[in-house]
């Protein structure tokens, strides 16, 4: 990188209105001097290797090279709208940015000629779109013209600015809205675009920041090296040495933003009156949107957003995130450090510095689960411009304009579900959509429960490792127009989060299941997490009809072992703690049954055995029947599965059973622990008399008899001591590492 300092230097009275001048030229007629003059095209890459900084341009004297560079990119991409005639481009002024429907609504409607002529040439657009739908209709040519269509309409959207690019965006993620072809298309919106003039640039920095960039910065490039939808990106040094990154936001913006949502939600009303089939609340959408859009207006918003998410997620391990220069940073600037990345979907740079992608992407996925489920702030836009691998081989966050919120319950709505759906419990599942607000609470489930049966037995087929949330998706969106389901709001962007990741996922690895991934985390949670809503689903989960299913517990112990942060002696001794609290009661007895029976069978095998050795060594013979061993159904034998969980736990890093060890006199001492042990000792003691008195005077079998008795009351993983399914199995989860 060169090192060229700017000069500071006294400007004109006449400089600054040549500058004005100037951008009001460019503004009003997007007149652009001859291509011929262009040297060379902006670098949109913000991650080229030989980008060199140097000193900014006089600002009076626009060069024509730099404006031509922005017309020959302009001329081959789709041209933004520039701001509306007689609107500056100061926007300095304007206090925190607050989205306000009434307001807007009451700013527009004295505004006549301007609204019109909106209106009129977003008609023009959208109607030769329309148009051209409903000539491949009559022609019959629509099944092979769709991809065309849907490839016009994102195009139009581009065409039509900001506003209509995120509403692209925003309803790439709704599939009870939009047919899966364009979907696919929409998500293509996070597109780069054409930049805007670096003399606009300049004049916002020195209104944001109160002085010339070159009394600013040390130094800048010459032109931004990426422009997206909102702002556009310079790299810069300051004059302490730091190396950053400049996003300067795009002229009129806010106008031009509130002017379209002012359109589309009128609109919105509109439909919503008119056509009975929208059962989604399309002016709630509009709402949710325009309050998103109006947040990434303003850069102190999202440096804010950078700091949270910095302190929240940054010390995950292989997680990183760029610092806010706040000195240098304003509504309209954004300054941070700078992050030399490659995108994770630029395979061969990554991999040829060394860095494993797929270990990056597994990192996104953690990263994302905290996100969604455990604090509930996460990123709505992690498209792959914006998850950059760094050289030391990190996972690297960029843009926090569009950050949204999972409510407590809302996250453990999602957590149940996942759990649900693994252990294909579709009662369950049809409950969590009432809770998660996808039905209304009086929605009959009847007809529901086995379609989603239905849908998911497709989608999974016989493991989570098939699932991807794309399929789901795709297979959920037929349902969602058969039965009253309505995407709320916060969960179209989690999807879209999810689904954009999954696609980064599946480029770098095409069988990357974000699901197979997910589950050792969710595990983790049901294990140590206190709250009331997960250990209640841990005890739906481990108990059905008053018996323990021991092979969920063992799949639970080992899918958590492979979440990162999983402690297992941490587990333990929560564990210890709620059984023997009050809340532990339900689960306390039916644990002292399942130790009843299973200490009781154990010792009668013990005995039998005894009593045969004894026979043999006085040479007696003994009858068959007292000698037999007592037959256990792989499902009762609950000592086998107590085994296999201490197995488990032994090979669980970081297990240490003398840290049980040390519980034991603390919890011996607890009323519940004394209550137990009476609890267990009183019948086991029952069971050896019933057995004993059964054996002297009524049956010729006593063990087998009594055995039957047992185990038609024992439902063990889904199993009846007598063989019939009382449930499904859950599905099988390959380990994930
Ligand atoms: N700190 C940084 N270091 C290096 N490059 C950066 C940095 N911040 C942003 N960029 C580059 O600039 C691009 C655009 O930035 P950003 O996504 O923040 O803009 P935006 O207008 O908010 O975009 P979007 O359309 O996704 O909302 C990024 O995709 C990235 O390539």
């Amino acid at each position: 990188m060169s090192q060229v300092n700017f000069e500071p230097r006294e400007r004109s009275f006449w400089e600054c209105k040549g500058l004005a001048e100037d951008i009001v030229t460019i503004v009003n007629t997007n007149k652009l001097p001859p291509k011929s003059l262009s040297p060379a095209k902006p670098q949109l890459d913000s991650n080229l290797p030989n980008m060199t900084i140097t000193q900014l341009q006089p600002i009076n004297s626009v060069s024509p090279a730099t404006i031509d560079v922005s017309s020959e990119f302009v001329e081959e991409h789709h041209p933004l709208p520039q701001p509306p005639e007689g609107t500056t481009p100061d926007e300095s002024n304007q206090p925190a940015l607050r989205y306000d429907p009434v307001a807007i609504a009451d700013y527009y409607r004295s505004r006549v000629f301007q609204v019109w002529g909106r209106l009129l040439s977003i008609m023009v657009k959208f109607g030769s779109f329309a148009l051209g739908l409903w000539l491949d209709g009559k022609r019959g040519k629509k099944v092979k013209t769709d991809r065309k269509r849907a490839i016009q309409l994102r195009i139009t959207l581009t065409e039509l600015g900001p506003a209509f690019i995120k509403v692209g965006q925003a309803l790439s993620t709704r599939p009870d809205l939009v047919p899966p072809l364009y979907l696919e298309e929409l998500t293509k919106l996070q597109d780069q675009l054409p930049p805007f003039p670096n003399e606009l640039a300049y004049q916002f920095i020195e209104e944001e920041l109160g002085d010339r960039p070159e009394n600013i910065y040390a130094e800048l490039s010459p032109d931004p090296l990426a422009a997206a939808s909102l702002g556009q990106v310079y790299k810069g040094k300051l004059k302490t040495g730091e190396i950053v990154a400049v996003k300067v936001q795009r002229p009129g913006l806010s106008e031009n933003i509130a002017l379209d949502i002012y359109l589309l939600r009128t609109l919105a009303q509109w439909a919503k009156k008119t056509f009975k089939f929208i059962r989604s609340d399309l002016v709630a959408i509009m709402d949710e949107f325009g309050g998103r859009i109006y947040e990434e207006m303003d850069y102190n918003h999202e440096g804010r957003n950078a700091e949270r998410f910095r302190q929240l997620y940054g010390n995950i391990q292989d997680i990183y995130v760029p610092r806010i220069y706040w000195d240098y940073t304003g509504r309209r600037v954004l300054t941070m450090e700078w992050i030399n990345g490659s995108k994770l979907t630029n395979l061969e740079e990554v991999t040829a510095q060394g860095i494993d992608a797929r270990y990056l992407i597994e990192v996104g996925v953690q990263c994302s689960l905290r996100q969604l489920l455990e604090h509930g702030f996460f990123h709505a836009d992690p498209h792959p411009g914006n998850l950059l691998a760094s050289p030391e081989g990190k996972l690297v966050y960029l843009d926090f304009g569009m950050m949204s919120e999972v409510k407590p319950y809302q996250r453990y709505g999602l957590l149940e579900a996942v759990v649900h759906l693994v252990n294909r419990d579709f009662e369950g599942l049809a409950k969590d959509y009432v809770k998660l607000e996808f039905l209304t609470p009086d929605t009959d489930l009847s007809p529901i429960i086995p379609a989603l049966e239905k849908v998911f037995n497709n989608a999974l087929g016989a493991s989570v490792a098939e699932l991807n949330f794309k399929s789901i998706t795709d297979q959920l969106s037929d349902l969602m127009y058969e039965y009253p389901f309505r995407v709320p709001a916060y969960y179209a962007l989690i999807i879209r989060s999810l689904v954009t990741l999954e696609g980064i996922a599946i480029n770098v690895d095409p069988n990357f299941k974000v699901l197979s991934k997910a589950y050792p985390y969710v595990a983790k949670r049901l294990l140590t997490d206190p709250s009331v809503e997960l250990r209640t689903s841990l005890k739906d989960l481990l108990f059905k009809e008053g018996s323990f299913r021991w092979n969920r517990l063992e799949n639970l112990l080992k899918n958590a072992q492979h979440s990162d942060d999983y402690d297992i002696n941490e587990v333990l001794n929560q564990t210890l703690d709620f059984l023997f609290s009050e809340r532990g009661e339900f689960i306390r007895e039916q644990l002292a049954n399942e130790f009843v029976k299973s200490i009781d069978t154990a010792s009668r095998n013990a005995l039998t055995k005894a009593q045969s050795k004894v026979a043999e060594w006085m040479g007696v013979k003994v009858a068959s029947t007292s000698a037999k061993e007592v037959k256990l159904t792989p499902d009762q034998n609950n000592l086998e599965h107590l085994q296999r969980i201490v197995n488990i736990l032994q090979e669980t890093k970081g297990f240490d059973p003398m840290l049980l060890v040390q519980r034991v006199p603390s919890l011996i001492v607890k009323p519940e622990v004394q209550h137990l042990s009476q609890k267990v000792a009183g019948e086991l003691a029952q069971r050896a008399a019933a057995r004993l008195i059964r054996e002297l005077f009524l049956s010729s079998d006593p063990l087998i008899s009594e055995d039957n008795q047992l185990g038609s009351s024992i439902q063990v993983n889904g199993h009846s001591a007598n063989g019939k399914s009382v449930s499904k199995q859950p599905l099988s989860l390959p380990p994930s590492r």
